[in-house]
């Protein structure tokens, strides 16, 4: 790059909120300090996270997946943190990877820490609005062993699923029983979560339609969160008696999230399928010096 304003986008998926950061050649070094600093929503642009564009086959930890997906996502928490999947974060990268013409309309492949993730973006609609987009989100692990959160001095029970990245999902009477969320709630045995987790609260609104709250590791409360979704719609699933293994058929709940809703279906093989909205607000540039970025040679 031969001056210091590197391209960037803002976008969002049920408010769940990112900066894109297109780096065809992975040429950009995105140190924890610069992530923090991009996604800091007073000294930088603001955000839940980073999505680097890298192609798969420029990354080291993407490039055994080239084959089978062009375009890795390079996910960052806002503290500047690593995390294996994002699947808000997903929807606004297949969105991005069309709009910007570097994948076909439709079906497409992404490789992401977690593995392999498909997705399908609908047409737009007939005011041009983006289309809804589901993403493949894999199979959620149940690991088993008890699991608690406490918030306020009140320690609830939880369900671990692993979606990829980690969750507690925890059921309660009403949203605000989830507190302020400033602080991450405590979850317990630390063992169960070497890596920390995210933490969900959730009530029913429904049959097979819940609302959740999270705290995101890494990033805080957040507006949404699509791995957050799929591992509450499994937690509510199973607490219902609604496995699609044992019913032979797919199970789909509608979830509501602070920012939208978001519909997850899963099926008897374990499949889980997520739809929802993915926006593009904003593009533009922003001074690396001042954001503390650096890059190696010239850059896509
Ligand atoms: N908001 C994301 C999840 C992002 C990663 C998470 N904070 C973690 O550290 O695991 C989503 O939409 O899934």
């Amino acid at each position: 790059m031969s001056t210091a304003q590197i391209p960037f986008l803002k976008g969002h998926g049920t408010e769940n909120d990112f900066v894109i950061i297109p780096d065809h050649e992975g040429r950009i070094e995105l140190s924890p300090a610069a992530v923090a600093r991009l996604c800091d929503r007073r000294a930088g642009i603001g955000a839940d996270g980073v999505l680097h564009v890298v192609r798969s086959a420029a990354h080291p930890e993407a490039h055994a997946m080239a084959a089978e997906a062009e375009w890795f996502m390079d996910y960052r928490n806002a503290d500047g943190s690593i995390a294996e999947m994002c699947g808000n974060g997903l929807r606004v990268f297949a969105h991005y990877l069309e709009r910007a013409g570097l994948a076909e309309p439709g079906d497409m492949t992404i490789a992401t820490r977690a593995g392999i993730r498909r997705a399908h973006v609908a047409k737009p609609g007939p005011d041009g609005e983006p289309g809804d987009i589901t993403t493949g989100m894999g199979r959620a692990l149940l690991p088993e062993g008890e699991v608690t959160v406490t918030v306020d001095g009140r320690t609830r029970p939880a369900r671990n699923v692993n979606m990829g990245n980690p969750h507690a999902v925890t059921f309660v009477d009403d949203l605000a029983d989830a507190g302020d969320l400033r602080t991450a709630p405590g979850v317990s045995p630390a063992s169960a979560y070497p890596d920390g987790t995210n933490v969900e609260f959730v009530v029913d609104r429904g049959p097979r339609h819940v609302a959740l709250r999270v705290h995101e590791r890494g990033s805080g409360e957040t507006r949404s969160c699509g791995t957050g979704a799929c591992a509450v719609m499994v937690a509510t699933a199973r607490r219902d008696g609604a496995d699609p293994a044992v019913l032979g058929h797919p199970v789909t709940y509608t979830v509501d999230v602070p920012g939208g809703r978001l519909v997850i279906s899963e099926s008897p093989d374990g499949a889980i399928e997520m739809t929802g909205p993915a926006v593009i607000i904003a593009e533009g540039t922003f001074d690396a010096s001042r954001m503390g970025v650096s890059w190696t040679d010239a850059a896509a």
